[in-house]
């Protein structure tokens, strides 16, 4: 299911934070949304995943217009992993899991062997099967983060959105969470601060800053030196990951603090 933002413009509290952003994944890539701390990443995917309405603009979900879509059919569609995913359930993982099946019943009660058989296996993906019985409330951040990855995995989506997913995850997590969604075959949007899980993982990159997609493109093309000092104001020197050849970033610290916004002096 392919994904296309076209000309989006999205305002919260009384100011337009994302302008006229445009963007197209095709169905089954995996597209990684890079940016500095409040350049728009979290509030382009509330429009994408039908929270934000943007004041200009479409979101559409194979063609369709998201906003035009009854909200079932858009949950049907797209799977949501954020950062603020109900951390105050007072469930057990098991039905914290089971609510992603929601957008395929009609409500509570629509349990089936299938649903549960599904739940079982998605925590076994994400490694949290011993979980399986313990409040949500009392787990740890990257426990819950994996609940939640799971939660995503039995909504069986033909989208997922991933906001900054890898917050609270071990690095081998990190690593199995960006392999695992990699190989969903799904269409996947990914707000990443981390540059490099970017570049080894997504097959095109969008530069948000300000608001505005700023660059967009293969990791190889578009996380080159320049856009990350123009756009994060630190300095990066490109490499090569000696396994595969993927662009590897590393960064130096003896470019002065400055924040993307002010004047740099070489
Ligand atoms: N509910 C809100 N009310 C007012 N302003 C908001 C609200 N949500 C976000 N903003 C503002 O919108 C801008 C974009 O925020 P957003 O969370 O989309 O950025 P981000 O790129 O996801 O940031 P971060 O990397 O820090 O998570 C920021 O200036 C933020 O302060």
């Amino acid at each position: 299911m392919n994904v296309v933002l076209d000309r989006v413009s999205v305002a919260v509290g009384g100011r337009t934070v994302v302008h006229e952003a445009s963007l197209r994944v095709e169905s089954g890539r995996f597209l990684g949304l890079v940016g500095p701390n409040g350049s728009g990443k979290s509030t382009l995917l509330r429009a994408l995943y039908r929270v934000l309405r943007p004041h200009t603009g479409t979101v559409r979900l194979a063609g369709d217009d998201a906003w035009r879509l009854p909200p079932r059919e858009v949950a049907r569609r797209v799977a949501v992993l954020t950062q603020e995913s109900g951390t105050d359930f007072d469930l057990d993982v098991l039905d914290v899991v089971l609510l992603g099946r929601l957008p395929h019943h009609g409500g509570f009660g629509g349990d089936s062997a299938r649903d549960l058989a599904l739940v079982r296996r998605a925590l076994e993906r994400v490694g949290a099967s011993a979980l399986a019985d313990r409040p949500f409330a009392a787990l740890s951040g990257g426990e819950r983060q994996r609940v939640l990855l799971a939660r995503a995995l039995v909504q069986e989506s033909q989208v997922l959105v991933l906001d900054e997913p890898t917050n609270h995850l071990d690095i081998a997590f990190q690593l199995e969470l960006m392999r695992l969604v990699g190989g969903l075959g799904v269409t996947t949007v990914a707000a990443l601060h981390d540059l490099n899980l970017a570049a080894a993982h997504c097959d095109e990159i969008a530069v948000l800053r300000d608001g505005r997609v700023t660059a967009l493109g293969p990791p190889d093309d578009v996380l080159t030196p320049e856009v990350i000092h123009d756009v994060f104001g630190v300095r990066a020197h490109l490499l090569r990951h000696p396994v595969g050849g993927r662009p590897l970033i590393a960064f130096s610290d003896d470019t002065p603090v400055v924040t993307p916004h002010q004047e740099h002096t070489p």
